[in-house]
């Protein structure tokens, strides 16, 4: 066998965060290959897309709380039994400390400055707010973690983005992080670590910081951060996986002290805000790019002319969203309100809206064109915070419907959903075409334009209701206090693991073998590709349009190919097959995909997508670039991504339009045109990944072989940085599924 190219380094992952709709195959690999967790103390699981948050309180048993939805109990299952089996911190369905994995992590001090962390979800970028560097992977990235500990990494661009000065009155976070992603577009970070900086972030609260580095994915950019500072330091006191108090302490603290980018630093990319230019915004369209403050209209497509693929794309969001151009935002009705998710659905978010309902009068009540208003804490520890301050009186006096923690409505992957054509005001961070179900459309905004929205019946201008009011324990180390003082603590809640137990791989009992689950090498294999191309144009399009969110229920990595661009194949309101592409004749036959627009398969870091491109036939994806975890998820599944500049791809466009057939050739990195005088098309990949897919490599097994330097590293790593595995043991937790005749603790 030829030499494996060592183009990229391993990184060592301190934390690996898991959710159920992104694990069960990856963990049906590692049972079905007879591998073992490697850091099941390093891992933190929880349920969270596909959970109800309808009450909990009176519950009977688990099968109760999920009755209607098998696949939800099903996948909730799948999650728990890993989690239990390998011995992992888990927070089941009746522990206070389950919700969004984004926002409980933070919560128990599970993420630390100078760690490095990673989740199969996109919104791991969250985390860099405490100066981590944490992104999304895709789930067989997360078997590779799970088996190792590691991934093969390339590094990233860095790009600073300043915002200075003093943000006017009742401008969030949520603002600053929309305000951004219009001015770069949802491209603008391809490829990048985005530092946040600057006067304006320098004072935000670590909710506040969280939101933003939360949709650095939406600004095209996998990761995000902020330098750790006294903010970050006094957030992380006496949480649960902080270091611990005394020598262990001090040494971190020290150490995050000094993670500043130096003052000299040099960046790829260097941006500066002034704060003063940004108003309380709004989306218009179905991209996070297109923003407009509250006091704009919906913008005429012409506008955007030097740009025929974005004007065309506006057009097409303009039809989907039912909006005429000129009408002035104010002006838009909307059936439902969405307060929650893992940008907005923490503590401050909640007091902010309660300010606003506040500040509307004793009589303030969500509007009687609304048919629901949700707000829905990002964890149990969030809710009872909230009930501990009284918010939730306010809310439901209001007319709000108060929940329990879950992603719910942001992405409709459970029962919390748009129909079609429902018009809904939400915190969450995409606003794509279905994302809050088939048909829905969705604003973003911040909680407290979303609170604003919910009274009046429309988008609504917050300002409106003059100076917000500031609500008593407003601070972050109120909420922390809280926390620690109720009796949810790690140690008191589960009975601790016996020493031997930890840090040791384990393999469960009862190892089930689920053959569908693993890609064998033939499967991964790609040289020459010799296919008719699909020409697309649009850009920026999304992993939530090639494969929807409803259709993340599946256990297996097969299943998906049906469902491939479900939304444009088939009408959303009558079924109806649509003369899209991929519907066509020829193009139902496409084995290559040429797309002129920009950023293809960014947002969501569902495999899923890839699975779906791939099970329709799809073996290789052409495009002037790529949303990172989509390109890894790719070349983990044998379907070649290949980066060509816009001017090639358009060449490519002509002949694909004319359903010429082009050959794609990995072993000589060239693209032929059959059949005609012109040239190869050269293209460039990373060495490692072309040994890897032309030899059908499972890069786990690379891996596998280098683990005595991992423990080397790993021991190295903890001489002199004795916190960052040093923590509370994985705890026995029962499953909540086991909990069939009490009703759930509470
Ligand atoms: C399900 C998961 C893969 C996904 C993500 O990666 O972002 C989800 O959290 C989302 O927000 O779309
Ligand atoms: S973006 Fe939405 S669906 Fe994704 S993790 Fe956050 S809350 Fe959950």
């Amino acid at each position: 066998m030829a030499t494996t190219p060592a183009a990229k380094t391993l990184r060592w992952f301190v934390r690996h965060i898991i959710h159920e709709a992104t694990t069960a195959q990856a963990f049906a690999s590692i049972r079905e290959n007879n591998r073992s967790v490697r850091r099941p103390d390093l891992t933190l699981a929880t349920t969270d897309h596909i959970v109800p948050t309808k009450p909990r309180k009176h519950v009977k048993s688990y099968q109760d709380y999920y009755k209607g939805d098998p696949k939800a109990e099903e996948l909730c299952l799948a999650l728990e039994k890993n989690a239990v089996d390998f011995g992992m911190h888990f927070y089941p369905l009746n522990d206070k400390r389950q919700g969004i994995v984004h926002i409980i992590a933070p919560e128990q001090g599970f993420i630390l400055p100078g760690t490095t962390c990673v989740c199969g979800d996109s919104h791991t970028s969250t985390h860099g707010a405490f100066g981590a560097l944490a992104f999304g992977i895709g789930t067989s990235e997360v078997e590779h973690v799970l088996a190792t500990q590691v991934l093969w990494q390339k590094r990233s661009k860095n790009m600073r983005i300043s915002i200075e000065g003093t943000l006017h009155e009742s401008v969030s976070s949520k603002d600053v992080i929309l305000h951004i992603i219009g001015k770069i577009g949802t491209a603008g970070g391809t490829g990048c670590v985005i530092e946040y900086a600057g006067s304006v972030i320098r004072n935000l609260s670590m909710d506040a910081r969280m939101s933003i580095c939360n949709m650095s994915i939406e600004a095209g950019a996998r990761a995000g951060l902020i330098a750790p500072d006294n903010i970050t330091i006094n957030y992380l006191k006496g949480l649960p996986f902080s270091p611990k108090p005394g020598d262990e302490w001090d040494k971190a603290e020290n150490y995050w002290k000094t993670l500043y980018s130096d003052k000299d630093a040099k960046f790829d990319i260097d941006i500066t805000i002034d704060a003063q230019e940004i108003s309380p915004c709004i989306t218009w369209g179905t991209s996070p790019q297109d923003v407009v403050p509250i006091t704009g209209s919906v913008p005429y497509p012409e506008s955007f002319q030097d740009d025929p693929n974005r004007e065309e794309a506006v057009r097409r969001s303009l039809t989907y969203m039912d909006l005429r151009p000129g009408t002035q935002m104010e002006d838009i009705a909307i059936d439902k309100v969405f307060i929650g998710s893992c940008t907005n659905g923490r503590i401050e978010d909640l007091r902010s809206v309660a300010s606003v309902i506040l500040a509307a009068g004793p009589d303030a009540h969500v509007s009687s064109n609304v048919v629901q208003a949700l707000i829905v804490p990002g964890s149990g520890i969030v809710r009872q915070q909230a009930e501990f301050e009284g918010l939730d009186v306010i809310f439901e006096r209001a007319g709000f419907d108060w929940r329990e923690a879950g992603c719910s409505m942001c992405c409709g992957l459970n029962q919390d959903r748009l129909k079609v054509g429902e018009r809904c005001a939400s915190t969450s961070n995409r606003n794509f075409e279905g994302r809050q179900g088939s048909g829905g459309r969705t604003h973003l905004l911040s909680p407290i334009m979303a609170a604003a929205a919910a009274l009046n019946g429309r988008l609504t201008d917050v300002r409106k209701y003059g100076v917000l009011p500031k609500l008593p324990g407003s601070s972050s180390q109120t909420r922390q206090e809280t926390t620690t003082s109720t009796n949810l603590t790690l140690s008191q809640r589960n009975e601790p693991v016996a020493a031997e137990n930890v840090n040791k791989p384990s393999t469960p009992k009862n190892q089930t073998a689920t053959p569908e689950t693993s890609t064998t090498k033939d499967q991964l294999k790609f040289t020459i590709l010799r296919g008719i191309a699909a020409p697309f144009s649009l850009e920026n399009i999304n992993t939530d349009v090639i494969l929807s969110v409803q259709f993340l229920t599946g256990v297996k990595r097969s299943g998906y190919g049906q469902y491939l661009f479900n939304a444009l194949r088939f009408s959303p309101s009558t079924g109806e097959r649509s003369d899209f592409i991929l519907n066509r004749v020829p193009f139902n036959n496409s084995s290559i995909i040429v797309c002129t627009g920009r950023n293809f398969g960014c947002g969501s870091s569902r495999e899923a997508a890839v699975w779906s491109l791939k099970e329709f036939g799809i073996k290789c994806i052409i495009a002037p670039s790529f949303g990172e975890i989509f390109e890894n998820n790719c070349v983990k599944n044998g379907v070649l991504p290949i980066t060509l500049t816009l001017s090639k791809c358009k060449e490519l466009y002509t002949d694909a339009e004319a359903a010429l057939p082009l050959e794609i050739d990995l072993t000589t990195s060239g693209i032929r045109r059959p059949g005609s005088k012109l040239a190869a098309i050269p293209f460039k990949i990373d060495p490692f990944r072309q040994h890897c897919l032309l030899h059908g490599l499972d890069d786990i097994g690379l891996t596998i072989e280098k683990l005595e330097d991992i423990t080397l590293f790993e021991q190295k790593r903890r001489s002199k940085f004795p916190w960052i595995d040093n923590i509370p043991a994985p705890s026995r937790t029962k499953l909540s599924s086991q909990n069939t005749t009490t009703s759930f603790e509470w």
